[in-house]
Order: C-alpha cells, then structure tokens, then sequence
C-alpha cells in the first residue's frame, strides 16, 4: 500500500487514477510521494519516506530541489499541461492593457441608478479608447511550451512576433510558427518591442530579469506582462519606469503589497493555470508520473534525476539506486550483486547534472539483502527493491 501526501487542491480527475493500493495521507511522516501545486516547500523536512514529488504544474522554483536531490527523492513536473490556459489568460492581458476595459466596466457600474445610461455611455466612452494589436511588435522571453503557444497565437492576431530565448528546445524550435523573428538579445526585444510577455522560469540567472537598465532601452509605453514568475521583475525599477511613463502598463498573475498601490498595474490573482482543463491535465500526468515511479521505479519528467524507463519489469526482481553521478558506481554495485549470486537480465544507468539514477532487473531470486550494502557504496543516496519474486 502506498501513502500520497497532496499539499494543494489536487483535480479530483487525477486523483482518481490512484487505485486501491493507494490512500491519502494527511500525515507528514509516512508518505511515499507528494503531489502540490504552488506550496512553498523550502521550510518543510522530508520524511525518509518520501520517494517522489510530483509538481501538478511547470514551475519548480517553490521546492528546495538542490536539498531533495541528496536525500535521492525525484521531483518532476508536467511539462506543457497548463500551457494551453495559460496562453489563453496571456491572451486575455493583451487586450486589458491595450483597450481601457477594466476602468469602462468600473466606471459604468457608477452610472447604474442614472435614467439615460445609453446616452451617457455613448457620451463617456472617448475616455476608454485603446489601441488595437495588430501590426504592433510583442517580444516573448522564453520559448517554451507556453512562449511557442502565445507567440504563435500572437502571430494570428497580425502581430509582429520578436522571440528570445538562448537555450530552446529542439522541440519548442519545431512547434514555432516561421513568422516569429530570431532575437539573439534581449536588448534587441527591449528596443523594438511595444509589447513584452515572460515566460521563463524563476531561478538565480531570471530574477530581476526586467530592471531599470532594460527599461532604459525600451520604448515609451511599452505594455509588460508577467505570467511567469513575480520575481521576473524588479518592483522598485517598474514603479519608477511607470511613473516615468516607459512602461504604460503591467498585467501580472503575482500581485503583492507593492503592486497594489501601483498605478497602471493589472493584477490577476495567479490565475494562468486556473482551468477545469488544465488542472486536469496536470493532476493526471502527476498522478501517472508518481504511480510510474513508486511501482516501477520509471522516472518521467524529472527537473533533478534523469528520465529513465525501462517498462515494467518482467524479471524476477528490480532494483532502483539513486545516486551522485561519480565514477565507478556500476562496478561497485553489479560486484555486490555477483558476490550474492545475482544476475542481472537488465539495466538503464543515467545521469543528470551531478546526480544518476541506475535501474537494474535481475533473473535471480533477491533472497539476501542487497539494500544495506549498495547503500553503504559512497554516493549512493537511495536504494529501493521495487520487485521481489
Ligand atoms: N501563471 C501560471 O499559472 C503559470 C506560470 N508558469 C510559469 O511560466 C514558466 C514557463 O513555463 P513553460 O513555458 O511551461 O516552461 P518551459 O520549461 O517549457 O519553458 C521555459 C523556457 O524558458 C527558457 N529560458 C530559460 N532561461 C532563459 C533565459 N534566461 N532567457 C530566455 N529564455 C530562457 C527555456 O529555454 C525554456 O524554453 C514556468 O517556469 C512558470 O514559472 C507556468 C505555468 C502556469
Ligand atoms: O497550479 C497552479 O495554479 C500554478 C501553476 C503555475 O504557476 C505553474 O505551473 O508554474
């Protein structure tokens, strides 16, 4: 029986996919995998339990990874499940910071007890003119699955589509429409663009990504929106780049006390994810990712071990290791394994960054036990016998 821990509301759709040899836990010391969406993790302590995280979403930047790595728990993600409800809310900031929508609506719920509103609308409305989309230039800083998604859309709305982004995916490369013009940097997205858009994740080299040297060089008036990361952005630079009339206005999906008291800022209560469709999408793929791992040891979509998949398994036994990505690992673990007689029918030996994962079946009965000694190699952080004939 296996333990899942959920830290956010999970989509009861994904839910379902844990069968009868699993239960919830609202413990924290017994789980086997955690799912969540966007809690903070950086405080809280794994139990030795854990074996699996599965973020129902794209961003990891809330999960203390580099920590969770040396205890050999894998975390992964659900690439593009929400890319789609997100490219629809960016959508959706284009035209709010374009047309004077959210300030009509606000004033027209004034005018309700008034006797003639159709005359005062049609007298009251030049204040809320705006400018269209098409032919003006959107910048896009990220090219994947949501970047691709918006810039192509961008491209049908009749814009003229700048795209940034340094380590692209042969895959997010594919998917581009031709239409999108290559930026090799990003002054040259601050320089021409009328419109920005975010889309790349929050770590060291993003943070303050748009700060007062970029808004120097940017046109007046530009239109920025954020529905990547608040931390994207510099707050004390964008008030100043407001008030200085750069920046025309800001649609953000992460306000906060700042922001609140900012003029020309629009903010959306972290909606970008927020759809029946894609909370579904996120919580099935995470579920079937978690379920994939703690019965089969498959690691898919993992942001700090490597993909490895080998199927489930139709030996006698399989053994999962996660360890530093070290010399001599092999060696030293297939040598206790032959001292016990066991022979190995199959292996996957990966490696991500500084961490490995190996994944062995073996046509031999697992009567002795393998775990202590593996685990006692240097380097080795996790070792679980996932099958025991
Ligand atoms: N508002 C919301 O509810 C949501 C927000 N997000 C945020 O959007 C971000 C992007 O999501 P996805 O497109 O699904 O992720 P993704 O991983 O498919 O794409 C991120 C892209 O950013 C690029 N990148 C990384 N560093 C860069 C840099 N310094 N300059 C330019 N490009 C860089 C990568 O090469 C990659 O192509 C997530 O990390 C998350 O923070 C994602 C989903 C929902
Ligand atoms: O689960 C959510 O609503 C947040 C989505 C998000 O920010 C992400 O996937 O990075």
């Amino acid at each position: 029986m296996y333990k899942i821990r959920t830290l956010d509301n999970i989509s009861q759709d994904g839910l379902k996919l844990l069968n009868s040899n699993y239960n919830i836990t609202e413990s924290d010391n017994d789980a086997d995998g955690i799912l969540l969406r966007s809690f903070k993790m950086h405080d809280m302590d794994l139990s030795p339990s854990v074996k699996i995280i599965a973020r129902a979403g794209a961003g990891v930047n809330n999960i203390p990874i580099e920590r969770y790595s040396e205890e050999g728990v894998v975390v992964c993600n659900t690439p593009g499940a929400n890319a789609n409800a997100v490219k629809e809310l960016v959508v959706l900031g284009l035209l709010l910071s374009s047309r004077r929508v959210v300030e009509g609506i606000k004033w027209v719920r004034t005018v309700k007890d008034d006797k003639d509103v159709s005359k005062l609308v049609e007298k009251e409305k030049s204040k809320f003119a705006g400018q269209e989309l098409t032919g003006k230039k959107l910048g896009v800083i990220g090219l994947g699955a949501i970047g691709v998604m918006v810039s192509n859309i961008a491209i049908s709305l009749g814009m003229e589509v700048y795209g940034y982004d340094p380590f692209i995916s042969i895959e997010s490369a594919w998917g581009l429409s031709c239409d999108v013009q290559r930026v090799l940097n990003l002054d040259q997205i601050m320089t021409e663009c009328d419109y920005i858009t975010l889309h790349v994740p929050l770590i060291e080299q993003t943070k303050n990504l748009m700060n007062k040297e970029k808004f120097a060089l940017s046109k007046n008036g530009i239109r920025l929106l954020n529905f990547a990361r608040g931390g994207l952005v510099n707050h004390n630079d964008l008030k100043e780049a407001i008030q200085n009339g750069q920046v025309h206005s800001y649609v953000t999906d992460f306000p906060d006390c700042d922001l609140l008291n900012m003029d020309n800022v629009i903010n959306i209560p972290h909606l970008g994810a927020s759809t029946y469709e894609s909370e579904e999408n996120c919580a099935k793929m995470a579920v079937s990712q978690t379920r994939d791992y703690l019965e089969n040891g498959n690691i898919i979509n993992s942001v700090n071990y490597p993909d490895c998949f080998m199927g489930m398994s139709q030996s006698k036994g399989r053994i999962a290791i996660n360890h530093k990505n070290i010399p001599n690992m092999l060696g030293q673990i297939s040598s206790i394994l032959a001292n016990q007689n066991i022979n190995i029918a199959d292996m996957l030996n990966k490696s991500k960054g500084d961490y490995a994962y190996t994944l062995i079946d073996v046509d031999s009965d697992i009567n002795g036990n393998v775990t202590e000694p593996i685990k006692a190699i240097e380097g080795v952080l996790r070792v679980r016998v996932i099958k025991k004939d």
